[in-house]
């Protein structure tokens, strides 16, 4: 990967706050970015390594939707010895994709990897072993959030497996407002600034919307998933192991 860019995206005090997009002056900043704001991505990173070893499948494809600069297809593909699966990475900013074609470079040499720019509602999902949703069903408009998963499903071999990661809320408020604390406890910890810290709070409200775990797996069960477990949570941030 290209030495990453500290991001200083919300630390102008006069700077006007618009709803968080992927563009261009995010994706330059964005590894530094993700692994300051999200409590256990670099242990979400290294365990889907181990995942991939073990459910990956010869002749599948291995799906990254809302795969960013490709850090989860990267992790995965470091991971896997022999060739013989396809990775497909897709994400709808352009931005992000650049970067991530140049970040898979030497995966390339090992596996075949497609990057397709498009919106995950409309990816077909086929032969998959692997599925990673990561960070990124928060996204989603709630209510396509059923098809999007219930689409994963179909598409996965029997015996494929659903890596869902993602922000989480509590129904109890005061867990709710202890977490959050240690949620900007841990920026802060990591360098960023209070203003930084409510700045870019103000831009992802409305447009990454969270839900509990009971939320999430009703859905994953309501898709069609046999079975669901946790396999790694830190305070407000949950990766879900969902099986066809
Ligand atoms: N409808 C959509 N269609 C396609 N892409 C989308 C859509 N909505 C958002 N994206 C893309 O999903 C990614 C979400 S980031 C994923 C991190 C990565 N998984 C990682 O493990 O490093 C998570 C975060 O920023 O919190 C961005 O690259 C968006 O462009
Ligand atoms: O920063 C946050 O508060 C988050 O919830 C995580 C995040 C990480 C990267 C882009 C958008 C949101």
């Amino acid at each position: 990967m290209a030495k990453p860019k500290k991001d200083q995206v919300y630390a102008d005090p006069q700077a006007q706050i618009d709803s968080f997009v992927f563009d261009e002056r995010v994706a330059d900043v964005f590894d530094d970015m993700i692994r300051r704001s999200v409590p256990g991505y670099a242990m979400t990173l290294s365990n889907l390594g181990i995942i991939a070893q073990h459910y990956a499948k010869p002749g599948s494809i291995i799906y990254d939707l809302g795969c960013s600069l490709g850090a989860g297809m990267h992790a995965m593909g470091s991971s896997l010895a022999t060739s013989g699966v396809t990775f497909r990475g897709i994400d709808n900013s352009d931005a992000m994709l650049r970067r991530c074609r140049e970040n898979m470079a030497d995966i390339s040499q090992k596996h075949t990897v497609e990057l397709i720019c498009q919106d995950i509602q409309d990816t077909v999902i086929e032969n998959a072993s692997i599925v990673a949703l990561n960070f990124t069903l928060q996204f989603i408009p709630k209510e396509e959030r059923l098809d999007l998963l219930t689409r994963i499903r179909e598409g996965l071999l029997p015996g494929g497996i659903l890596v869902l990661s993602e922000k989480i809320l509590f129904d109890d408020p005061q867990i709710q407002a202890d977490l959050t604390t240690l949620h900007h406890d841990f920026k802060r910890a990591n360098g960023y600034s209070d203003l930084e810290i409510a700045q870019k709070r103000a831009a992802i409200e409305n447009v990454l919307i969270p839900e509990t775990i009971g939320d999430h797996e009703k859905r994953l069960a309501a898709a069609g998933f046999s079975r669901d477990e946790i396999w790694l949570q830190c305070f407000n941030f949950a990766s879900f192991l969902a099986f066809k």
